[in-house]
């Protein structure tokens, strides 16, 4: 349904966010997954529509959208990082306006409305101004937003950064819902936002795709290579120098850390069961 075919994105000062990535989604929720500065925003942004890649396409349904946006913009919900609201208007309103600028007719805007609100839960809150709302409130009002033109195509950029857990939660599992007739492309750094709602997973960092498949054979192929080793607290800063470490407890006058390595790390490191985070982190650290 949608393809992102090598693309590369240099910023003006040289910065490669993006390196030669090509990705092809159908529909069903795929979590994007890398540290900070990944270019998981800048990719976000390119499938959108909203920036040009330096070279290479975006083709949605076989349509180059980076010469002819129109068709993939028509099927695309798309909530930013830094999605604003205007604080005096209450949901109800500040929806309207955004159909009104989409072009719905004020009828069939109405009764989408009623509905979406209805779907993200704020039916209650409809009637109150923005500026009173919670963040989870907010980002749901944002995926509402995205949703007036029931696209086939959703791209929510790191859409629980500041929520509480319960929020989270919410949010996960509305996206779940949204995913089951389109693609939701969803990005995060955090592993535990995709864990349980992505079919599939592409692993960024430097710009580069690092690893695209199943939940399931990434924790296959981080198995034997998942280490406990308990350490002084002074050598914690030495271990992490030289291997992906996923966790760090104290336990008395020790620490125990999980380690990423392909051979034992210290002698007396035990094997345990990968977690998803080992994986991740072990992906990530061999991009560097
Ligand atoms: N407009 C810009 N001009 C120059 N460099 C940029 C610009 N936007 C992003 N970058 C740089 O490109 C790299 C990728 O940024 P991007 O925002 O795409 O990453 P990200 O994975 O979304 O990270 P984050 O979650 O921190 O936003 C970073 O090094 C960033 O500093």
């Amino acid at each position: 349904m949608l393809e992102l075919d090598e693309i590369t994105k240099v910023y003006p000062g040289g910065k490669r966010a993006v390196d030669r990535l090509t990705l092809r989604f159908g529909p069903g929720l795929v979590g994007l997954l890398g540290p900070n500065g990944a270019g998981k925003s800048t990719l976000m942004r390119i499938a959108a529509t909203v920036t040009r890649p330096t070279s290479g396409r975006v083709l949605f349904h076989g349509v180059d959208a980076t010469a002819k946006p129109e068709l993939l913009r028509r099927a695309l919900g798309y909530l930013p990082q830094d999605f604003g609201v205007y604080t005096h208007l209450t949901a109800r309103e500040f929806l309207a306006y955004l159909a009104a600028v989409k072009g719905l007719s004020a009828r069939s805007a109405r009764a989408r409305i009623d509905e979406l609100l209805e779907l993200v839960n704020l039916t209650e809150a409809a009637k109150r101004p923005l500026g009173g709302y919670s963040g989870g409130m907010l980002r749901r009002v944002g995926i509402a937003q995205t949703l007036l033109a029931d696209p086939q195509v959703l791209i929510v950029d790191e859409p629980t950064a500041g929520l509480d857990p319960e929020e989270r939660m919410r949010f996960r599992n509305l996206l779940s819902d949204l995913a089951t007739d389109r693609l939701v492309l969803l990005s995060t750094h955090i592993v535990s936002d995709i864990e349980a709602i992505a079919s599939e997973v592409a692993v960024v960092s430097g710009g580069r795709l690092r690893y695209r498949g199943t939940l399931d054979a990434l924790l296959q192929a981080a198995k034997g290579r998942v280490w406990e080793v308990t350490v002084r607290p002074e050598h914690v800063a030495h271990l992490q120098s030289r291997h992906a470490v996923s966790r760090v407890l104290r336990t008395g006058d020790a620490m125990r850390a999980r380690v990423f390595a392909f051979e034992p790390p210290v002698a007396d490191a035990q094997p345990v069961a990968p977690e998803l985070e080992d994986a991740y982190l072990g992906l990530v650290a061999a991009g560097r």
